[in-house]
C-alpha cells in the first residue's frame, strides 16, 4: 500500500547554520490524524513548512502519493496550510476569503461558488458569509480559516498551531470539530501543537521532536505506556525515573539496580544487561499503601520487588481527589493522585511513612 505522505531523512540548516531538522523519517496513511509535537524551537513548524514547499528542504526527500515533491512550489502541491493568526483577509466577505484561493487558481466562476457554499454549509458559516472577518469570534475566524483550507479540496491539510489563540473552552470546542471533520472528509491531516492534551486527544499518531530530531512516533497511548527515550519519559505524562544499570536480562522483562533498590520494569527492545538505563515508572501505575499495617514482604511478592519507601510530605483533598507529595530517600518528589477512599486524609498524613509500588508490566526501561 502507498502513503499519502513520506518524508525520508529530511533535513533543513537555515543561512545562519542554524540545523533545525535533522534525518526526519516519517511515512502518513490516508486519512491519517498526525501531530508534531515538542519544545518551542525543535523545529516542527520548519518541518510542516518544507512540507507545505515555503521552506527549502537542505536533504532528504519529500514524496505525496509517491511523487517526490522537493522542487515543487506551494501553489502546485496538493496540500493547504492554516496559519495560527488565520491570515484572513479582513476587507472581504467571509465567502470572498473561502473562494479567493479558487479565484487565483481561475477556476469557472459556476463551479467556484458552488464548491464554496457547499462548505460554507459544512462549517456552518452560511449565516455569517456576508459579514467581514474582523467583526467575528476567535472561533467563526478559525472556521474560516478551515473552510478556507478545505475548499481547494487538499490531500493533505496542514495546521499549525490552528488553536493556539483561542481560551480554553472554545479550544476543545473545536478540537472536537476538527477531529469530526477530519474523520468526515477522510483527509490526511498534519497539525502542529505545543499543547500535549491537544495532540493526545486528535492524534492517531503523535511525532515527538526535540532539537530537530524525531525521538518516538506512536499513538498517544504508547508514548504514555511505553516511552522509547529519557526525552519522551520525562516530556510525557507524569513518570518517576530512577536512574540505575541493568543487572538481569529475561525475555521482556529486565532487573535495574538503582541507588533506591533493584527493580523490575518491561524492558524496550535491543536494551542490553549490563548497560546503564533508565526505569520509568507512570505515575498512574503507582499505588501508595501505609507501612504501619503494611506487609512489606507480601507487597514485594506481589509486585516482583517493586516496593519502595517515602514519606507523606503534603496531602490534600480537593472535591473526591486526594493529591499526595511523597519524597523518596534520594530527594525525589513524587505527586500521587487517587481517590479519598483509597488515600483517606486522616491514613495518609504529613510526615506518615509509606510504601510505593507498581507492577513489572507498567513500567518501562529504556536505554540511558
Ligand atoms: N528563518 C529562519 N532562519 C534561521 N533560523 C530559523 C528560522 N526559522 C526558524 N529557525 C530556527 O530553527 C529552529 C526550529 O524552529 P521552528 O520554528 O521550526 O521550531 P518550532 O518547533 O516550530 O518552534 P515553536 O513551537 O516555537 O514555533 C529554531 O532553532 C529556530 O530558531
Amino acid at each position: 500500500m502507498g502513503y499519502d505522505l513520506e518524508l525520508i531523512k529530511v533535513g533543513k540548516v537555515y543561512d545562519n547554520g542554524t540545523p533545525a531538522v535533522i534525518d526526519f523519517d516519517l511515512a502518513v496513511s490516508k486519512g491519517e490524524f498526525i501531530a508534531f509535537l515538542g519544545p518551542s524551537g525543535c523545529g516542527k513548524t520548519t518541518t510542516l513548512r518544507m512540507i507545505a514547499g515555503f521552506e527549502t528542504i537542505t536533504s532528504g526527500d519529500i514524496l505525496i502519493r509517491g511523487r517526490r515533491i522537493n522542487e515543487l512550489p506551494p501553489e502546485r502541491r496538493p496540500t493547504s496550510m492554516i496559519f495560527q493568526n488565520y491570515a484572513l483577509f479582513p476587507h472581504m466577505s467571509v465567502r470572498r476569503n473561502v473562494g479567493y484561493g479558487l479565484e487565483v487558481k481561475g477556476m469557472p466562476r459556476a463551479e467556484r461558488e458552488a464548491r464554496v457554499e457547499r462548505i460554507l454549509e459544512t462549517l456552518d458559516l452560511t449565516a455569517i458569509a456576508d459579514q467581514k472577518p474582523d467583526r467575528l469570534s476567535g472561533g467563526q475566524r478559525q472556521r474560516i480559516a478551515l473552510a478556507r483550507g478545505l475548499v481547494v479540496e487538499p490531500e493533505i491539510l496542514l495546521l499549525d498551531e490552528p488553536l493556539g489563540a483561542l481560551d480554553a473552552n472554545l479550544r476543545k470546542a473545536i478540537q472536537n470539530e476538527l477531529k469530526i471533520l477530519q474523520k468526515t472528509l477522510g483527509i490526511t491531516f498534519v497539525f502542529v501543537t505545543h499543547a500535549q492534551s491537544e495532540a493526545l486527544a486528535l492524534s492517531d499518531r503523535i511525532v515527538v521532536m526535540n532539537q530537530g530530531r524525531v525521538e518516538q512516533i506512536s499513538p498517544p497511548h504508547v508514548l504514555y505506556r511505553r516511552p522509547q527515550t529519557p526525552f519522551v519519559a520525562q516530556f510525557i505524562g507524569r513518570n518517576t525515573i530512577l536512574d540505575g544499570i541493568v543487572r538481569e536480562r529475561a525475555g521482556e522483562r529486565a532487573v535495574v539496580e538503582t541507588p533506591l533498590g533493584r527493580f523490575t520494569g518491561h524492558a524496550v527492545n535491543g536494551l542490553a544487561a549490563e548497560t546503564r538505563a533508565k526505569l520509568v515508572v507512570p505515575g498512574e501505575a503507582l499505588d501508595a499503601h501505609r507501612i504501619d499495617g503494611a506487609d512489606r514482604e507480601a507487597i514485594a511478592a506481589r509486585y516482583s520487588g517493586n516496593v519502595l519507601t517515602g514519606a507523606v510530605s503534603r496531602s490534600e483533598v480537593v472535591g473526591h481527589l486526594a493529591h499526595l507529595t511523597i519524597d523518596l530517600a534520594n530527594g525525589m518528589s513524587i505527586l500521587l493522585e487517587g481517590h479519598v477512599d483509597k488515600y483517606p486524609r486522616d491514613a495518609f498524613r504529613p510526615q506518615s511513612q509509606v510504601l510505593l509500588s507498581w507492577s513489572p508490566d507498567e513500567a518501562t526501561v529504556i536505554a540511558a
